[in-house]
């Protein structure tokens, strides 16, 4: 059965993530971007996890010791990547037992939640899985689709949204609206992944003399 794709608020959550390990570091490396504060419980951590740390500053705390149930209990999501099959299950069936979603790393039936391989260009985010029947597809797929994301998508999608409100004050209509916004996009890409916001109001008094006439 295909997994359905909810996309999640993470800033300001807490994630527990557990284990200090190369499977932890990367998915603590995939979430930073996402703004969650992010605590780890290892009795070892590899230097990179240690160099992620500083460089978070305070969004991620590093824990050295053995992972304690009442760990989860601040957690609003948990990553079990120990080298411990047993507590890597353990923490499983507690986080579910408590309906705190968990993700137990290559395990899908201890998982609630499972990762996609992730493209993310700024505020633009593809996901993709396949239920788990081959991430080596999804990993392929991610490749492609990146390929086929125009240059500087991701910095034009956060510029043509710090004109929306302009946009919906100025423009009553809502096929008009819809008709600027399309303009944007276009030639947003035609000029490299940038639409200025003098060229948001020249756009914007053009189309509304248009529909006036
Ligand atoms: C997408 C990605 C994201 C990430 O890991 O963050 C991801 N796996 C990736 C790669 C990858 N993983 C594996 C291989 C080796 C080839 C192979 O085995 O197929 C490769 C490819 C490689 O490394 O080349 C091994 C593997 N993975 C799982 C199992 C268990 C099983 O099959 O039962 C086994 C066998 C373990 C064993 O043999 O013991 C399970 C899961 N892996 C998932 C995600 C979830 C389902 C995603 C979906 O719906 O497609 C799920 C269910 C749970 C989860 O972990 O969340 C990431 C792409 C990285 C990227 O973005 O580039
Ligand atoms: N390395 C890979 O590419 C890979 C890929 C898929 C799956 N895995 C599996 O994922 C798991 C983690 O892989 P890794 O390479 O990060 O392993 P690793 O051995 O480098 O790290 C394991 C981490 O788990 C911690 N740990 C062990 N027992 C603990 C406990 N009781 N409490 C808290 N922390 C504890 C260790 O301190 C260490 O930080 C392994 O089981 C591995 O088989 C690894």
């Amino acid at each position: 059965m295909a997994y359905f794709p909810f996309f999640v608020e993470l800033e300001g959550k807490t994630c527990l993530i557990v284990g200090g390990g190369m499977v932890a570091y990367r998915k603590a490396l995939v979430l930073k971007d996402f703004g969650p504060e992010i605590t780890v419980v290892g009795f070892e951590m590899i230097s990179e996890m240690e160099q992620l740390a500083a460089a978070c500053d305070k969004t991620m705390t590093l824990i050295r010791r053995g992972f304690e149930d009442k760990d989860i209990e601040q957690a609003d999501f948990v990553i079990a990547a120990t080298s411990d099959e047993e507590l890597n299950r353990h923490i499983s069936v507690i986080c579910r037992q408590q309906k705190i979603p968990v993700n137990v790393v290559d395990v899908q039936e201890e998982c609630s939640f499972i990762f996609p391989a992730l493209i993310k260009e700024e505020d633009i985010v593809v996901g993709i899985s396949t239920g788990g029947s081959s991430p080596t597809i999804a990993q392929y797929l991610k490749k492609r689709f990146k390929e086929a994301i125009p240059k500087g998508f991701g910095m034009l999608a956060g510029q043509l949204g710090t004109y929306r409100e302009l946009v919906k004050e100025r423009v009553p209509s809502l096929p008009v609206r819809t008709e600027i916004f399309k303009i944007m996009v276009i030639e947003g890409i035609r000029q490299g992944g940038v639409f200025t916001r003098e060229q948001a109001i020249e756009l914007i008094e053009r189309k509304l003399g248009e529909h006036e006439n």
